[in-house]
């Protein structure tokens, strides 16, 4: 996956690239992040990289000299790293809501390159001219885009074959896709005389992976209803869900 990024802030990247999975996949080669900031196209003597609101009001917006000059820098790199064209996304509160969905789609079309905002935002018409899609995080204020950008460049990372080591773990996302996570118990067996439920000591892996996906339908069905009825359960789950609807009525 080649991530071109523009952003004044580069360096808060350092926490995909410097930790964890999406260290790994940077040291793999499977994840490549290059940056262009807006400032290293600045002309003047201040090096301004934001400019006044057209109508007045308070805020400044992200200048189009040095915000454009990024923009073309890394659509340019995109294509000659990758030989693709790449598809550009901007970070916006007006975008459309990121959900796993949407990450899977993105994670198919690199290259990228994410465009993150600070200030008020972005003039209008580079947004016409230079975006292709905007996209938002969700319905809370940020201080800026580049948390947004590592939120959807980790999520489309994991989806990256041979990032999760363990091949598992991908299976068991593909097992709960779209459900909540079950409960989860590690040592000590009992935490202030509270113990382990006691299929999971039972070493009965089909009763383990039933109660399991009890618990996630269960727990779907209390926390994200919604996310339930987009589910088409089947019998299984079906039975499951209804044993823990009865159980937890009682
Ligand atoms: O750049 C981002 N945020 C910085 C930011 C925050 C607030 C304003 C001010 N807006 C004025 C206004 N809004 C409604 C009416 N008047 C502008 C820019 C951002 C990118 S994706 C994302 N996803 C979730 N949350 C986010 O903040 C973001």
């Amino acid at each position: 996956l080649w991530v071109g990024v523009v952003s004044l802030f580069p360096d808060m990247f350092a926490a995909l690239t410097e930790h964890g999975v999406t260290g790994r996949a940077v040291e793999k080669g499977q994840l490549t992040l290059e940056y262009w900031n807006p400032r290293d196209y600045a002309t003047d003597r201040h090096r301004s990289v934001d400019d006044r609101p057209y109508g007045g009001g308070p805020g400044m917006l992200m200048k189009v000299d040095t915000l454009r000059g990024a923009i073309a820098d890394a659509r340019q790199r995109a294509a000659d790293a990758t030989g693709l064209a790449p598809k550009v996304i901007y970070l916006s509160p007006q975008g459309k809501k990121l959900d796993q969905q949407g990450v899977q789609t993105l994670a198919e079309q690199s290259p990228l390159v994410v465009v993150a905002g600070r200030y008020e935002g972005i003039d209008e018409r580079v947004v016409e001219s230079d975006i292709d899609e905007e996209w938002s995080i969700g319905d809370y204020v940020l201080s800026g885009g580049e948390l947004p950008a590592m939120v959807l460049i980790d999520a489309a990372a994991r989806l990256i074959p041979g990032v999760l080591g363990h091949q598992d773990s991908a299976i068991e996302d593909s097992f709960n896709a779209g459900l909540l996570d079950c409960p989860h118990y590690t040592r000590p067996e009992v935490i202030d005389d509270v113990s382990v439920p006691e299929v999971l000591l039972s070493g009965n892996h089909a009763a383990i992976r039933r109660w399991r996906l009890k618990q996630s339908l269960g727990r779907t069905w209390l926390r994200r209803p919604e996310l339930v009825d987009e589910q088409a359960l089947d019998k299984e789950q079906r039975r499951l869900l209804n044993e823990f609807i009865e159980e937890y009525a009682l």
